[in-house]
């Protein structure tokens, strides 16, 4: 297993956002985390990078503990998280750079690390072009090439296609597909048909605890309901109406 995610809990006050959360994802996976708004996704990827402290419980990633042992995971994840940590006065070849450089490689494996997730993620014909200028869909496809530039075994995605139009979200999949495998994706998003087609497997959260969890045909098999969207719908339906 890549990650053991064991009882972990956040609360807030009296409110519980993320309750007793258990499961594993194994190498290679590209997993879906889905919820409805506020379900707890954002706040269980945080406490698996090590943004948030968890209040109980543990994840263990390729056997390193995020609540004993931060530095190291660090090390073996990155995260393009929902506000993008892009330098919007930056070029975009210059933003991969100095990723390439606050992890320690020299100028010239950087560049070199660039050239390769620039041609990766489609970035070569607006590599010098300034973050700022760019549409919302090159914009995101930087932040996860930024991502990328750490070599992370286990790389989160917040919500990757959000705003994005039909076309940017399938240039941005395709390319997630081909990073599966060598990395371990776990993704959150909305978009539930994209997911029925791309995850190896999906957990779904409502209101802070994990209500299913399978491949999506495991998944409409056990409810007997035909999609994934009717699956969600179903599982979700006491905060829903
Ligand atoms: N710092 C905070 N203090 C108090 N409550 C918080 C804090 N951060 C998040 N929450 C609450 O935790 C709950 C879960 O938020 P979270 O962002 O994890 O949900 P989500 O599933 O990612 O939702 P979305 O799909 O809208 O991104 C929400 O009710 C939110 O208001």
């Amino acid at each position: 297993m890549t990650i053991e995610i064991k009882a972990l809990s956040k609360h807030y006050k009296n409110q519980v956002v993320v309750d007793q959360l258990t499961l594993s994802i194994e190498k290679g996976e590209l997993f879906a985390l889905l919820g409805q708004n506020a379900a707890g996704k954002t706040t269980t990827i945080k406490m698996l990078c090590g943004l948030l402290t968890p209040t109980s419980g543990d994840a263990i990633l390729e056997g390193e503990s995020i609540v004993f042992s931060q530095t190291a995971v660090k090390k073996i994840i990155n995260i393009s998280p929902q506000e993008t940590a892009v330098a919007p006065n930056l070029t975009v070849q210059e933003n991969l750079l100095l990723m390439g450089q606050i992890y320690g490689d020299s100028k010239q494996i950087a560049q070199q690390h660039a050239v390769a997730q620039m041609d990766l993620f489609g970035l070569t014909s607006v590599k010098e072009k300034r973050a700022k200028v760019l549409s919302g869909g090159y914009l995101r496809r930087l932040s996860v090439a930024m991502a990328m530039m750490s070599k992370p075994q286990i790389l989160f995605l917040d919500e990757p296609t959000l705003g994005m139009d039909v076309r940017a979200r399938r240039d941005l999949w395709r390319i997630l597909l081909q990073i599966k495998g060598d990395v371990t994706i776990v993704v959150t998003t909305h978009y539930l048909e994209e997911i029925e087609m791309l995850a190896n497997r999906v957990g779904i959260m409502n209101q802070g605890k994990l209500c299913a969890l399978g491949t999506v045909q495991q998944l409409i098999d056990e409810t007997g309901k035909p999609t994934l969207t009717e699956v969600f719908l179903e599982l979700t339906k006491e905060v829903l109406h």
